[in-house]
């Protein structure tokens, strides 16, 4: 029997006043490169998910998120071919900046339905459908 390890990655669908949410396309040279994803990231050791976001939208994004505006919505459970990919997405509606391509190729703001013309890794297609059944 094949093991894998379980990577934790949290990730977050920002949503803005017209209910369109923002993806970030990898960049050149990473796993997954030109895919598009929800801005987040791998927990470090001793980190909660909220805080690990907290850190990943800073860096990613440059914007400014308090815990409490993370909302837990739905998760990906998702074998890749060395390891299985744990991923809760949280929905966030207030931060405080505007989100910048800092280490992504580019970013989209787009509607739940709009997201399925934005290929996306395999373990995001649940989580794009739960989206479009419940912001
Ligand atoms: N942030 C994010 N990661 C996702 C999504 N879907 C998905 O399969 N992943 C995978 C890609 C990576 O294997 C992992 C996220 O890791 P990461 O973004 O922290 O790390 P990375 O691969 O960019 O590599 P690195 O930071 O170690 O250089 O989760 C998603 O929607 N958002």
């Amino acid at each position: 029997m094949s093991t894998r390890p379980v990577l934790l990655v949290a990730a977050a669908a920002l949503i803005d006043a017209e209910d369109r949410i923002l993806i970030a396309q990898r960049p050149e040279g990473k796993q997954l490169a030109g895919l598009w994803e929800f801005p987040g990231g791998k927990l470090e050791p001793g980190e909660g998910p909220e805080a690990a976001l907290v850190r990943e939208l800073k860096e990613e994004l440059g914007i400014t998120v308090a815990l409490a505006d993370l909302v837990a919505h739905s998760f990906a459970s998702h074998a890749y071919e060395n390891f299985h990919l744990l991923m809760p997405l949280f929905t966030c509606r207030r931060w405080q900046g505007t989100p910048m391509a800092l280490e992504h190729a580019a970013l989209a703001w787009v509607t739940p339905a709009e997201m399925a013309a934005f290929p996306m890794p395999p373990a995001d297609e649940p989580l794009v459908l739960a989206l479009r059944d419940r912001l």
